[in-house]
């Protein structure tokens, strides 16, 4: 039975779970459930605190683990990045009192109050400098005003946690994080499909087999699902190639016959945030009965 690690609690949780329903598979019924069988598809998954999970999946405990990029980086783990799952979207930043960092945001020297020493340990050797890194397990907007750090590294997604506290970002973002499916770093990757046009990444080595390959194919299946929709259209067969230009699909529209001469009727997948946009186009271009379906799943 594969073995899957979820988050229990935090910001990933719900969208983990609600991502993992999206794609088949059955999940907790009660926040205080540590585990959940799902017979059916031969999968478990084991709800822990998203921190833990790659330390998990890195000693080859669980096969797969939902977490944050930058949870991953933290924890050193032998886990690496199997797919991007475009969810719990933020950067991590250093921030200070205004004025007290220059514009290129070098924390040479000063006291750093993070929850993520090892994202920041890693930044500091990349880039040639030394600082004192303060561990804190949260709320370390406040270890500026209690005078214990001059810089705090955390997570930034409104920023208004920052601004509540006088802080302002400093620098370029060291990290770019979201929610990512994790594997063993000297596991197979997942299988390369035309879901990379939706952003599912994956890695050179041979596609992950069994019931992970499918979970995969699941997960990249409910990104183009969420990215994507179908759009159907009627148009002049003169007219065909000019709005195939604006409807090229993943690999290629469909073209179906009508019954009125001279007219032909075209089905292509288009991105969620361009399809009005590419309606407006159609209509001008003199396509008709333009409709828009949501796509509920998919295999690429
Ligand atoms: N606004 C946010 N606050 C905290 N973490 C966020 C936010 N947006 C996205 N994330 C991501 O969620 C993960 C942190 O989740 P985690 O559950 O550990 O912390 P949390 O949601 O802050 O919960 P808590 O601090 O109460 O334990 C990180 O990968 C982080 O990048
Ligand atoms: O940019 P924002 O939208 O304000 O979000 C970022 C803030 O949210 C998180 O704090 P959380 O509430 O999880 O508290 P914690 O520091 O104790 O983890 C994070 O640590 C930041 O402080
Ligand atoms: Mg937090």
């Amino acid at each position: 039975m594969l073995r899957i690690a979820v988050p229990n609690k935090g910001t990933l949780s719900r969208p983990a779970a609600d991502m993992l329903r999206e794609a088949g598979y059955r999940q907790r019924t009660s926040d205080r459930d540590l585990v959940c069988q799902d017979e059916g598809n031969d999968v478990e998954f084991f709800y822990l605190r998203p921190r833990d999970i790659a330390t998990y999946v890195g000693s080859g405990d669980l096969d797969l683990g939902i977490t944050g990029r930058d949870l991953l980086v933290d924890s050193d783990s032998p886990a690496t990045e199997i797919l991007d799952l475009n969810f719990a979207a933020a950067s991590f930043r250093f921030a200070a009192r205004p004025g007290t960092l220059g514009p290129d945001g070098d924390v040479s020297g000063r006291r750093i109050a993070t929850s993520f020493p090892g994202v920041v340990a890693r930044h500091l050797a990349e880039h040639g400098r030394e600082a004192e890194v303060i561990r804190l397990d949260g709320a370390v907007e406040n270890a500026i005003r209690l005078g214990v750090a001059d810089v705090v590294a955390d997570v930034v997604e409104t920023g208004a946690t920052l601004r509540q506290a006088g802080l302002v970002v400093v620098g370029e973002p060291i990290l770019r994080s979201t929610a990512v499916l994790i594997g063993r770093s000297d596991a197979p990757s997942a299988p390369t499909t035309g879901a990379d046009a939706a952003g599912g990444g994956a890695g050179p080595a041979a596609p992950l087999s069994g019931q992970a390959g499918q979970l995969i194919r699941r997960l990249q299946g409910v990104l183009v699902a969420r990215r994507y929709v179908m759009l159907a259209y009627d148009v002049r067969a003169d007219l065909l190639d000019r709005a195939s230009a604006l409807t090229p699909g993943i690999e290629s529209p469909t073209i179906s016959p009508l019954h009125r001469e001279g007219w032909v009727a075209v089905q292509a997948m288009v991105r969620r945030d361009a399809v009005h946009r590419i309606m407006d186009e159609l209509y001008d271009l003199g396509a008709r009965a333009i409709l828009v379906t949501v796509i509920h799943a998919c295999r690429l």
